[in-house]
């Protein structure tokens, strides 16, 4: 579920509110998984500390930094290298479900396949966060295999705050899967929790 969207100078004039910021960071890819299924997109999310499947980001304050630098510091602990991200990259900004006092700024960063292996290897290798608030990068299956292999079975895991919403948004944005596959996906995923709600 995704919370309120607002514009991004209307939710920096709102009192009292906290503000984060996440990306996410894909490329297009020739890569086909058993030789034969292509992957298409290769698209980064992250395993939180919390079990939960998020962004990489954090907590920026617009009082001492804009949200870009901010977004940037953060990457800078949880990737290990720097990675540009700026005003033209933002996507959405939404009141977050909860906390209620929390407005999540989302932006999208294409970069090259070869540049996506070096944040992979840096988030392993030099990221301050690595193993403690990160537990670790991973790469989100885009492809649809038999029972719901793939990204349904991925949309079934347990994402936090409006990362899921995000996720499909942009994935529909950037024309990465289209709206039929999006659908689809979603429409088996949510059979696939039923049938294994305990
Ligand atoms: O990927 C995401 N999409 C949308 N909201 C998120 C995402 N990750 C975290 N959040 C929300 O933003 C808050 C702060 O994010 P995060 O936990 O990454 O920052 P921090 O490590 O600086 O505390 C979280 O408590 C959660 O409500």
């Amino acid at each position: 579920m995704a919370g309120q969207e607002i514009s991004k100078d209307e939710s920096l004039s709102l009192k009292g509110y906290r503000h984060a910021c996440h990306v996410m960071i894909y490329a297009d890819t020739e890569a086909k998984l058993f030789g034969k299924i292509p992957i298409k997109h290769i698209v980064l999310m992250q395993m939180r500390f919390d079990g939960f499947l998020g962004f990489p980001g954090g907590i920026v304050n617009p009082r001492e930094e804009s949200l870009e630098a901010g977004l940037c510091r953060e990457l800078w602990e949880e990737i290990g290298m720097a990675l540009k991200v700026g005003p033209e990259d933002h996507c959405s900004s939404c009141l977050a479900l909860s906390p209620p006092d929390l407005v999540t700024h989302f932006y999208t960063k294409k970069l090259r396949e070869e540049e996506v292996r070096e944040v992979e290897r840096a988030a392993v290798s030099s990221a301050a966060d690595h193993g403690l608030e990160v537990m670790g990068m991973i790469r989100v299956p885009l492809y649809c295999l038999k029972k719901g292999e793939g990204f349904p079975s991925f949309l079934s895991n347990s994402f936090i705050d409006s990362a899921r919403s995000q996720l499909l948004a942009a994935l529909r944005v950037l024309g990465l899967l289209s709206q039929e596959e999006l659908e689809a996906a979603v429409a088996t995923a949510k059979m696939m929790r039923q049938s294994t709600a305990h």
